[in-house]
């Protein structure tokens, strides 16, 4: 668990505020992989969850929003991949990796504009991906708070030898296609 005092770092939460564009569920940031369009990280991240499913991998990419494609992957759960809490992290920084190298100019912009803040996502009951309020401070895991700093950094220390790689584990599969065999949205 982690401390953010509020004067000394970022927060977004809402995709219309200044720092919206740090979330998943931000529209304006399209994926494409293997000719498929993706509308947000989130959806991507959601379909990533359910690698032996594409017909749900369906459902979830080509809903209207990314708050619906986030609820209808919670409707199949249980048929999330087993090892996905182990797996998680590594997802979403591919994700948002695989954001920022196709949305290069906006994304970085956004990304850089927070300086070298400390990035929170703001939630009201998420201590695991955010950090919620506790008054003068911010508190949780902020995994994606943290998975964004860190993206920062690999951006801000080589902006033109980003390369990026699919995650180091088993069955990363969209749409029937393995994305550590097909290379092509990268
Ligand atoms: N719908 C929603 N409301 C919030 O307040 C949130 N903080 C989030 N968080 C995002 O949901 C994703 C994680 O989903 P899982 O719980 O792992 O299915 C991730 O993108 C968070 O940033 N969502």
């Amino acid at each position: 668990m982690r401390i953010y005092k509020k004067d000394s770092c970022i927060t977004f939460r809402s995709t219309k505020s200044d720092f919206g564009g740090l979330s998943n569920m931000a529209p304006g940031y399209p994926i494409k992989i293997n000719d498929n369009w993706v509308k947000t990280a989130e959806a991507l991240y959601q379909a990533l969850k359910y690698p032996y499913n594409p017909e749900i991998q369906k459902r979830i990419i080509f809903a209207n929003s990314p708050i619906v494609a986030k609820r209808i992957s919670r409707y199949y759960e249980k048929f999330e991949r087993p090892d996905w809490l182990n797996v998680r992290y590594k997802i979403m920084k591919f994700c948002i990796e695989v954001k920022l190298k196709q949305n290069i100019n906006t994304f970085s912009k956004v990304l850089l504009s927070t300086d070298n803040l400390a990035i929170v996502e703001y939630t009201n009951d998420d201590k695991v991906w955010g950090a919620i309020d506790k008054g003068e401070y911010y508190e949780g895991i902020n995994a994606l708070g943290r998975l964004l700093m860190e993206l920062r950094e690999k951006y801000r220390d080589a902006p033109n030898g980003y390369f990026i790689s699919p995650p180091n584990i088993a069955n990363v599969t969209f749409l029937g296609i393995d994305l550590k065999e097909n290379l092509n949205y990268l």
